[in-house]
């Protein structure tokens, strides 16, 4: 099949909270908060990650954004074997904040682009949710907005809702990693019925409140049996964050995907945002945690790439400009 291999371009992609509470596996909301990754066709793979949180990810061909490009071009009939890659990323690694469903979309959208964009949209959720074996993060990093999603092993489908525009977010980021990988380890093979039916039944008022903007109703259904519970003990201070955030102003409250970090939706209106910050960072700092708290938005948009002209400057310049300024 022939195409027009473009030569450079620049990706932008969100991070994304999962679960929201109850809906494991299944919900996920894409946030204001992004890494960028530059990719060209190339005569020799070169791989520059910039900024010190990506200390220890491989710049060789085993890194996870170059082995993602070639799925796109293997499933896409085209061979590209060298590509130069740069990244620059502001979602902190392993805290639950869907860092490696962003490497793994922007390379997505990064390969799909250079090669004339020859998957859909679907056909990359389809490789995203395969690879992360789950398609939260994935689907709200590829749609943006809030995502409400299977995959069942073989086929992903999703629908996306518009986030309600007082919806604000507050993430309180402890200062140690957590990877999914452990974080599930801990969560039991089998569950009770009532606690499938106290998850199905929460999470699916939560897509309701969420679709028609009933923001009062968030604190009756972000509620969750099936994963919390058994996480809680990896992050002292998680147990009493859900117990008692609504009573400083949070509309609900969740660990952010595997966590550590831990996650409030607040409604911008509430004149308690300073009392709840201030409640999330001090409860866990009396277990000993140090945690840096950012306000977030939900990001509407999800990953957007754009073609580079040869005299559009590195990533590094452009984040030294329009990103870090
Ligand atoms: N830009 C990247 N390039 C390569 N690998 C990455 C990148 N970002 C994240 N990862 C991989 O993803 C891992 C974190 O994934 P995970 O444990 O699921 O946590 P989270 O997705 O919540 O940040 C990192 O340890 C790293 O191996
Ligand atoms: N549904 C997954 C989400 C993992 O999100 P991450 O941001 O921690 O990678 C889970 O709960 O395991």
């Amino acid at each position: 099949m022939s195409y027009k291999a473009v030569q450079k371009v620049r990706v932008k992609v969100p991070a994304s909270t999962a679960n929201l509470g109850p809906g494991f596996d299944s919900l996920g909301m894409a946030l204001n908060l992004y890494a960028w990754i530059d990719m060209a066709i190339s005569d020799e793979t070169a791989i520059h990650l910039i900024g010190d949180q990506m200390n220890g990810i491989p710049t060789d061909k085993s890194n996870l954004i170059y082995k993602v490009a070639q799925m796109v071009f293997e499933q896409a009939g085209v061979s590209h074997p060298e590509l130069d890659i740069a990244m620059y990323s502001d979602i902190p690694l392993t805290r639950g904040l869907g860092s490696s469903a962003s490497a793994i979309v922007g390379a997505l959208a990064g390969a799909n682009a250079l090669i004339g964009n020859k998957l859909t949209q679907y056909e990359l959720f389809q490789i995203a949710s395969r690879l992360e074996k789950h398609p939260d993060n994935v689907g709200a990093s590829l749609f943006g907005g809030i995502v409400v999603a299977f995959w069942d092993g073989e086929k992903a489908e999703s629908i996306r809702i518009e986030p309600d525009a007082n919806l604000e977010v507050l993430v309180a980021i402890p200062a140690f990693q957590l990877s999914t990988e452990k974080a599930r380890n801990v969560m039991p093979k089998q569950v009770a019925m009532k606690d499938a039916v106290f998850n199905l039944s929460h999470s699916s008022l939560l897509v309701a409140a969420l679709s028609t903007g009933n923001l009062g109703m968030i604190r009756h259904a972000m509620k969750d049996a099936l994963h919390q519970p058994y996480r809680a003990e990896l992050i002292p201070g998680m147990k009493t964050l859900l117990e008692q955030a609504e009573n400083h102003g949070a509309l609900g409250v969740a660990l952010s995907g595997a966590g550590p970090t831990m996650l409030a939706l607040v409604d911008v209106r509430s004149g308690q945002k300073e009392e709840l910050e201030a409640f999330l960072k001090d409860t866990l700092a009396e277990e000993g945690i140090e945690a840096q708290t950012l306000w977030l938005k939900p990001s509407v948009e999800g990953v957007a790439a754009i073609l580079l002209q040869e005299d559009d400057g590195d990533l590094l310049s452009f984040v030294e400009r329009e990103v870090l300024a």
